[in-house]
């Protein structure tokens, strides 16, 4: 939290920063009509005030020049006014354009900022692509709410009540006419407001879904191929183009008889006020001028009005954006508020301790009563059947998950009360999953580092994890670039790459969750051996099926029905647990094929 950086003035930031416990809703609590806005504005106003003059100095133009020679006085006055008008215009719409960019920058920093802080339990239910796709689309929602509708509609209320004013005074029962066009927009425009809004909202929740769909696919795309799975996926995808597309219809539909009947409405008034003015300049009441600046206010003047009228239905999208924007913005980040000790303020050697540790994921129970002690130094297996929980015991402790109940401390100190940035430094993590990022091996070398690292350090690093000799062979050593998540190196290579990693951030406790399965067991010994040298000092955290790791353990937690079984190492729990004793037999030697060390 304290190093937010930005790369723009802060202040909306800083005002809102606890937003997310608080529940508001409303399209302003994101964006700010600050004085920039308003500047901008309000050289759009000029600007507007300038346009409305303009009829006035045509029709001036007009009258003089109908009874005596051509006088150009007026055209001079007409083309600066045209000339001033754009200019304020444009110098108006950047400042405000440029402000929305800022705003709506902070906003997606902010929304990033808050997600980087969700636990990680949101990501367990909400799908990623989704949200990425939100967190565009619905900003720029908002922008266009703050530098279009906005803007839009006080330049319309300012041009439709200086314009009113100024035909009221050139002939009111002309003027008159004109205003019918007010309550005839209006029978239009409000009764499909809802229907459009709820369409425009529909419309976006699939667009999402499908961008979601699509990088989840696009990252799958070897599994798809090797599954045969292409038609598969590709019917889901129909099937929410197929949803896109019959909610397009309806709004096509909405369109094609709703934008009809408004030009309907404005060329029916355009005839009647020619023709009634047309009389009227035959009667001479009304100079051609007059009903010509008439014309000209009706045509400028028929945006304005739309854009007052739209704006409820625009303010109404904006609004449900914002709801939007807040549901992650209201869920609660990390809970990291009460923890405010400092890490380097616990003297080492660390000891970390599970007190009657229960889980559960969404109320489903995983682990119950868990107790463990692991000292500074020790050598840790976790052992149990697939899916036993040993995995969720990490998540634990590197409180990627909070405990329903128990205790998790260091030295004795409650981890809550640990800053939750110091208690992740404390762990260097190597995990079954591919954890490795875009970029080259450098940059997956020293993801997340606090320091920069010689480059001794990395070949060294590289040597720990055995795979010097494959960075050597690649065309640009530690700069090449590996792909997305990796996928140009092998299996066993991305897995060293994260040894590599985790050995550079040189963490107190190392965390190998199943670190070496993709190693043929040459290659696993070589940095077995390789930790045993530089890295006794460490406490180690292994989960594994290889027998090789286990049996050197100083202590095997054995995981079953939710608890743990006994404990020990693997010759006292060979003798003492029947039930791990099988599992060894059933799980390990199937691996290992290793019978005869048994
Ligand atoms: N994010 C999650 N949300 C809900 N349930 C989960 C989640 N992660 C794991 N589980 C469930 O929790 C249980 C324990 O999973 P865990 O990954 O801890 O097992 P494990 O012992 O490490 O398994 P394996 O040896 O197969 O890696 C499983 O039943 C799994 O389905």
């Amino acid at each position: 939290m304290k190093d937010w950086k930005l790369l723009f003035t802060p202040n909306l930031l800083i005002k809102k920063r606890n937003v997310h416990i608080i529940m508001k809703n409303k399209p302003f609590d994101l964006i700010d009509i600050n004085s920039k806005i308003i500047i901008g504005i309000f050289i759009n106003v000029l600007g507007i005030i300038l346009s409305t003059i303009i009829p006035i100095a045509v029709k001036n133009f007009i009258d003089i020049n109908s009874r005596e020679k051509i006088n150009f006085e007026w055209s001079y006055v007409i083309l600066i006014l045209l000339f001033l008008q754009a200019l304020l215009s444009s110098i108006g719409t950047y400042i405000i354009t440029r402000e929305g960019d800022k705003q709506v920058a902070n906003i997606r920093l902010k929304i990033k900022k808050h997600l980087l802080d969700l636990p990680t339990s949101f990501f367990d239910n909400n799908n990623s692509g989704e949200i990425s796709s939100r967190v565009i689309n619905d900003t720029t929602s908002l922008r266009t709410f703050l530098t279009l509708h906005i803007p839009q509609m006080v330049n319309g209320v300012i041009a439709i009540s200086v314009s009113l004013i100024i035909l009221f005074l050139l002939d009111w029962k002309l003027a008159l006419i004109l205003c019918l066009i007010f309550p005839l927009d209006a029978l239009i425009t409000f009764p499909i407001g809802k229907t459009h809004r709820k369409i425009a909202n529909q419309t976006q929740n699939i667009v999402s879904k499908l961008i979601g769909l699509t990088s989840e696919n696009l990252s799958h795309i070897r599994t798809i191929k090797l599954n045969n799975a292409e038609s598969n996926v590709y019917n889901k995808f129909k099937l929410e183009i197929g949803k896109l597309y019959e909610l397009s219809v309806s709004s096509d539909k909405v369109f094609a008889i709703t934008q009809p009947i408004q030009r309907l409405f404005a060329i029916g008034l355009i005839i009647v006020v020619i023709l009634y003015g047309g009389v009227r300049v035959s009667q001479g009441t009304l100079t051609t001028g007059t009903l010509i600046s008439f014309m000209i206010y009706f045509l400028q003047l028929i945006g304005p009005i739309n854009s007052v009228a739209d704006f409820y239905n625009n303010y109404m999208r904006a609004k449900g954006s914002t709801e939007k924007i807040h549901s992650i913005l209201n869920t609660r980040i990390e809970n990291d508020n009460l923890a405010n000790l400092n890490i380097k303020y616990i003297s080492k050697p660390y000891s970390l301790t599970l007190k009657d540790a229960t889980f559960a994921y969404n109320n489903h129970e995983i682990l119950k009563n868990i107790n463990m002690s692991i000292n500074a130094g020790e050598k840790i297996a976790i052992v149990g059947a697939t899916g036993s929980g040993k995995s969720t015991i990490i998540n634990l402790i590197t409180r990627l998950y909070p405990l329903k109940k128990g205790m998790l401390s260091l030295n004795q100190i409650d981890a809550s009360e640990i800053k939750l940035d110091d208690w992740r430094s404390l762990f260097g993590v190597v995990s079954q999953e591919n954890t490795i990022f875009t970029g080259s091996v450098l940059d997956n070398l020293t993801f997340g580092l606090d320091y920069k690292p010689s480059e001794e350090k990395i070949q060294e690093a590289l040597r720990v994890a055995n795979l010097h000799i494959d960075i050597e062979r690649l065309p640009n050593g530690v700069h090449t670039q590996i792909g997305e998540r990796g996928l140009k190196l092998s299996g066993g290579q991305r897995q060293r790459l994260q040894i590599a990693r985790a050995y550079l951030k040189d963490a107190d406790i190392l965390i190998l969750d199943e670190a070496t399965s993709s190693l043929d067991s040459n290659t696993e010994k070589i940095i077995t051996d390789n930790f045993k040298k530089l890295m006794s000092d460490k406490t180690i955290i292994s989960i594994a099926h290889r027998l090789s790791t286990i049996v050197d353990a100083d202590r095997i937690y054995f995981i079953e029905n939710k608890k743990i079984k006994d404990f020990g190492t693997h010759f006292e729990l060979m003798e003492r647990v029947p039930e791990y004793k099988r599992f060894v037999e059933e799980q390990i030697i199937k691996t290992e094929k290793d019978v005869q060390v048994i």
